[in-house]
């Protein structure tokens, strides 16, 4: 049997995981598939269980609940989790013994709790939250201070419900906050305020005492991921950025509690770091991802900066994250591949074990062979894609769809590449050849690759999918005139360029949350900051009428390959007017058949069941109508039942 569409809302993945301080068990949650067919809340469901040395797993709920971080107890005793259970106000954070499960609420907030962090002596611990505000309900001032969270610290003694009101750190935004192993100091990842922009592209990170006194500031220079303290607590590890314009994250840093700047590490490795943990005091081991491949490698911090790090596990797939704990030489880890969504897995004494199959039904499902593809642009640069396919002896050429990635700073790798906004395997079933390019831009190739579509939007970005579309065509007998294009946000950017600028090479787009117009989009978008200082690395009023020339909306002229606009009312990245102003503009100004399709409640990404069915059906409804069938005009309003 294929895989469905309605299958797809049905797939199981491992969300959070944490090893526990005692190694030999893993709390983790997973999501619990909605009815795509019913109405429901947009707070994904989770269930929470964990596994012991045996492998044996205990389910810690009756019921699946929106839960948020976990995180053993210190001791190994209790898992904590945040989750807002029936008739609870607030998201609360919560306890409970593996062994006799049974949720305590600890602490809860007149505003959700967002995060929380355990003192290592289990007396304690700190949260972050708003402080209670009063909105203004009648008007919204755009130069009013943003409401930050900020850091509370209570006792665990006093278990109640507490209502906290003196914080700790109140002279920021906090992102996240670590107590160090010793209990002394606390690691604190923080922002100027709580705008998106602030927390996205500048967070800072800084040493306090425990006591939320400042100890110092660390000198990062662009974006920061995670952080972790060494197990001795005298240095901190940390993903940055190499310069400020960085698009994203992704490199290793170092640094020591007391003084010095942060030291580069692995300098020669093209790839990007994905997650850290420690191996002792003096070793690291980091999952690296590169190119379309991933693995987990370890650094002795003694090694010479450009040093290579040695590969530890030999994954057979794409690991996303991993969780170490002190002193421990075994991991957790999250992996994805191209059989399976992402799993739990655990590495111990040098060997990989799989503890979960979340799908077991997916062994029936016919799935189409995946292969990692490798071409070169017109300007030489070698490229790296996906590309998946139903093996055929038909000579006849096939209809292909190149689903292209947004960010642009992110990258497709050869694990689980099919999602409610992808369907790979729902369309490779259908017959057509799927490819999904790494264009330049994308995460993965280091920083020169990451940086050099950099100031040229639709540039040589641009060029680069449409080498891919000729590649494609020339080398998977591709018919060239149901070549179709698809994708998200900075890509459904790509796919509205696509069926503007260049509407002879692509028969039918699907552009999801697309950016149209350059210059309404900086006036509206949440980001406009991290943009324009990231990927045009210029101040966007200096350039409007370039800008302008590069957005879908100025090449509705050129325009007649029909394009299918889908947008959540909500977006704040990508506001829906975007959608609405192309739609308007193809609609009144060219022959190209347009719909749009706009999901109430639903933001950049979409949360509920029923609206990410909808949206996987209609795009390949949309595909399937244009590509094979070769129709005209456009298909019914209704799905088919
Ligand atoms: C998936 S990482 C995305 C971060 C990126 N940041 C911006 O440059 C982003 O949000 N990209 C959007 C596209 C976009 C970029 C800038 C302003 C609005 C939207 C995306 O592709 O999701």
């Amino acid at each position: 049997t294929p895989l469905s569409n309605y299958d797809l809302t049905q797939l199981r993945q491992v969300h959070a995981m944490q090893q526990s301080p005692r190694n030999e068990a893993v709390a983790f949650t997973i999501n619990r598939p909605g009815d795509p067919l019913q109405a429901q809340n947009f707070a994904p469901l989770r269930e929470l269980l964990w596994v012991d040395h045996h492998g044996e797993f205990h389910h810690l709920l009756e019921r699946a609940m929106p839960i948020g971080q976990i995180a053993w107890s210190p001791d190994g005793d209790y898992i904590w989790f945040l989750a807002q259970q029936e008739g609870d106000s607030t998201v609360s954070l919560y306890r409970l013994s593996p062994q006799h499960p049974s949720a305590v609420k600890m602490v809860s907030h007149t505003t959700d709790i967002e995060g929380f962090n355990l003192h290592p002596d289990g007396t304690t611990l700190v949260f972050w939250a708003t402080p209670p505000t009063q909105q203004n309900a009648i008007a919204r001032i755009a130069d009013a201070p943003a409401v930050n969270t900020l850091l509370y610290r209570v006792s665990i003694q006093d278990a109640l419900p507490v209502q906290s009101s003196h914080p700790l750190i109140a002279n920021q935004h906090i992102i996240r906050a670590q107590f160090s192993p010793d209990g002394q100091w606390l690691l604190i990842t923080g922002s100027k305020d709580s705008s998106t922009d602030q927390r996205t592209t500048y967070p800072r990170l800084a040493i306090h005492k425990a006591n939320g006194k400042l100890h110092r500031t660390l000198n990062t220079r662009g974006k920061v991921h995670t952080a972790q303290w060494s197990p001795d607590s005298k240095q901190v590890a940390f993903i940055g950025s190499a310069t400020a314009f960085q698009p994203t994250w992704g490199e290793l840093f170092i640094t020591d509690r007391d003084k010095g700047e942060p030291r580069q590490l692995a300098t020669q490795l093209q790839a990007q770091f994905r997650d850290i943990g420690w191996f002792g005091d003096s070793s690291l081991v980091g999952v690296v991802h590169q190119g379309t491949a991933a693995s987990v490698v370890k650094l002795e911090l003694d090694a010479p900066p450009d040093a290579m790090p040695h590969r530890l596990v030999d994954a057979q797939g794409i690991v996303s994250r991993l969780s170490t704990s002190p002193g421990a030489n075994t991991l957790a880890l999250k992996i994805h591949s191209p059989k399976h969504p992402s799993e739990l897995f655990r590495w111990q004494r040098g060997k990989l074990q799989r503890l979960t199959v979340l799908n077991p039904w997916l062994d029936e499902r016919r799935l189409a062979p995946q292969q990692v593809v490798d071409f070169d642009a017109r300007d030489g640069t070698s490229l790296h894609g996906v590309v998946v396919a139903l093996p055929t002896k038909d000579k006849t050429p096939r209809p292909a769809l190149i689903y292209v990635h947004g960010g642009p700073e992110v990258h497709e790798s050869n694990g689980w590449v099919t999602r409610y906004s992808q369907p790979v395997q729902v369309a490779a079933n259908l017959g057509f050849v799927v490819m999904l390019p790494n264009y330049r831009g994308s995460s993965g190739r280091g920083y020169r690759f990451l940086t050099s579509g950099q100031g040229d939007y639709m540039g040589k970005e641009f060029d680069d999918i449409l080498d891919a579309r000729q590649w494609l065509i020339e080398q998977y007998n591709v018919d060239p005139t149901r070549v179709g294009i698809a994708g998200s946000s900075y890509g459904g950017y790509m796919a509205s360029w696509a069926v503007t600028k260049h509407s002879t090479d692509f028969a039918a787009g699907v552009s999801a949350m697309g950016i149209a117009n350059q210059v309404s989009k900086f006036g509206t978008t949440d980001i406009p900051s991290e943009m324009h200082h990231m990927h045009l690395l210029s101040e966007p009023w200096k350039q409007w009428t370039w800008l302008f020339s590069r957005s879908p909306l100025s090449h509705v002229n050129t325009a007649n390959s029909p394009l299918l606009l889908l947008h959540g009312e909500q977006d704040e990245r990508v506001p829906v007017s975007q959608s609405q102003e192309l739609y308007r503009a193809l609609l009144n100004g060219s022959d190209s058949p347009v719909r749009l399709v706009t999901y109430p409640g639903e933001g950049h990404g979409f949360a509920s069941d029923p609206a990410r069915y909808d949206f996987s059906r209609r795009q390949l409804r949309w595909f399937y109508h244009f590509l094979i069938e070769q129709h005209q005009q456009l298909p019914p309003i209704e799905l088919p039942d």
